[in-house]
């Protein structure tokens, strides 16, 4: 009897709710496509391209459309044989300056066994290299650099590179930038000369409504879940949530392939609300402990702070007695304690990220204040805080307070 077995009732081609898939359809974006498509016509004129800044939210279709239209652009362009063009794209996440990005595309365009070592260059060598390679590849080059802004203010490449054939580093070959971001504040840091050409043709892409991602999620379901795989309403209830909460549709795509991991678990035969509801949770603490996780110590002890108070159903509770509170356990792990201000700035962060609540109450003359509450489980909290601080002792008294006050 094998011990594993083949579930498919619920999922055709579960890769196709997953991030690497390209899907052959693109719903809702006719507008963005337009003028896209008006951005990129000069390639197929035989002119030198425009550089594009396409900007919006997380998950909103940037790289999709991009990637579409790159794809249909590269083979209506086999039409013309007088133009010759090639696509490069590089993601600049972990890339963050000019002359990382520079070595990436050098690397990209030359054969494996030759590539440049990633430091020990001045940046105009590397930027030469770059232009020699180009040169070398000739016809019109799309440079695609999604997440653009993570080369932050080291951006010479975002001037220079738009300028090189007028500054005579390329004599041939035409060169397109195409930048990608959702970092709203990004554009307008820029130098004004870099924003002049990389900004030459700007694209917002709006969150998604409702109706929207119902229909981006119906063409996604027809390709990965099954006929009867799917409930009716289990679609509209995805989108609505996601169009509630960010527009995303990587969110709306994550919780229905979520809620059907949920549905086949449970060896149901159709994904049903109740399982998009499981999801959401699963979702939504997955995301708070990720929160968690980056906090700096003293964020950690700060929290540990207002879960200790909450085992002992102390909170909302005041910045001024969750400093005492901070300070004691500070004290148990051998970490020099911040002062109460810097505290009070870790409650704020805490609350940003949606793991605290708080609540400004007023105090008459001597202004207002703040009392904070956990606004996650209680158990996801001291989780998060159990594998990272060296307080066992204490993490575990406090939660037999806890079991004490049935706090759960
Ligand atoms: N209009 C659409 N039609 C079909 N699928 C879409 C559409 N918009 C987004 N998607 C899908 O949603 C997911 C997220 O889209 P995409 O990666 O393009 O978002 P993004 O705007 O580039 O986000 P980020 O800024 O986080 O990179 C992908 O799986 C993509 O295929």
């Amino acid at each position: 009897m094998p011990r594993f077995e083949r579930k498919q009732n619920i999922f055709r081609n579960k890769d196709a709710l997953g991030e690497s898939y390209q899907p052959e359809r693109i719903e809702e974006r006719d507008d963005e496509i337009e003028a896209y498509m008006d951005a990129l016509q000069p390639i197929i004129d035989g002119w030198e391209p425009n550089n594009v800044f396409l900007y919006g939210n997380t998950g909103v279709g940037k790289t999709a459309v991009t990637d579409f239209l790159l794809d249909v652009l590269q083979e209506d362009v086999t039409e013309y044989d007088d133009v010759d063009l090639s696509v490069l794209s590089v993601n600049c996440k972990t890339l963050n300056s000019s002359y990382q990005v520079a070595v990436e595309l050098v690397n990209t365009l030359r054969p494996a066994g030759a590539e440049i070592s990633t430091t020990g260059y001045p940046q105009q060598t590397v930027f030469k290299k770059l232009y020699s390679e180009l040169e070398a590849l000739g016809g019109t080059v799309v440079i695609v650099l999604d997440e653009i802004d993570s080369i932050g203010d080291r951006d010479e490449l975002l001037y220079e590179l738009p300028r090189a054939r007028s500054n005579g580093y390329l004599e041939t070959t035409k060169v397109g930038l195409i930048g990608i971001s959702n970092d709203f504040k990004f554009r307008e840091q820029l130098d004004p000369r870099v924003q002049d050409t990389l900004c030459e043709r700007e694209l917002q892409f709006p969150p998604y409504e409702a109706s929207e991602l119902t229909n981006i999620l119906e063409s996604r379901a027809e390709v990965a879940i099954t006929e009867d795989g799917c409930d009716g309403g289990v679609l509209n209830l995805c989108a609505a949530l996601a169009a509630r909460d960010s527009g995303s549709a990587r969110q709306a795509l994550d919780l229905l392939r979520l809620a059907g991991e949920v549905a086949e678990n449970n060896d149901d035969d159709a994904i049903r609300e109740h399982h998009v509801d499981q999801a959401r949770s699963k979702l939504e603490q997955e995301r708070v402990e990720e929160g968690m996780r980056e906090l700096t110590t003293h964020g950690r002890l700060a929290l540990l702070a207002v879960v200790s108070k909450a085992a002992k159903e102390s909170t909302p509770c005041r910045t001024r007695e969750l400093y005492q509170e901070y300070e004691a356990l500070c004290e148990s792990s051998g970490t020099d304690s911040l002062a109460q201000r810097s505290v009070h700035n870790h409650l704020s962060d805490l609350r940003m990220l949606g793991i605290l609540s708080a609540k400004e109450n007023r105090s008459g003359s001597r202004g207002n204040y703040y009392s904070y509450e956990l606004d996650v489980p209680f158990s996801s909290a001291v989780d998060a805080m159990a594998d990272v601080l060296y307080l066992d002792d204490e993490i575990e008294t406090i939660r037999d307070i806890a079991r004490m006050n049935s706090v759960v």
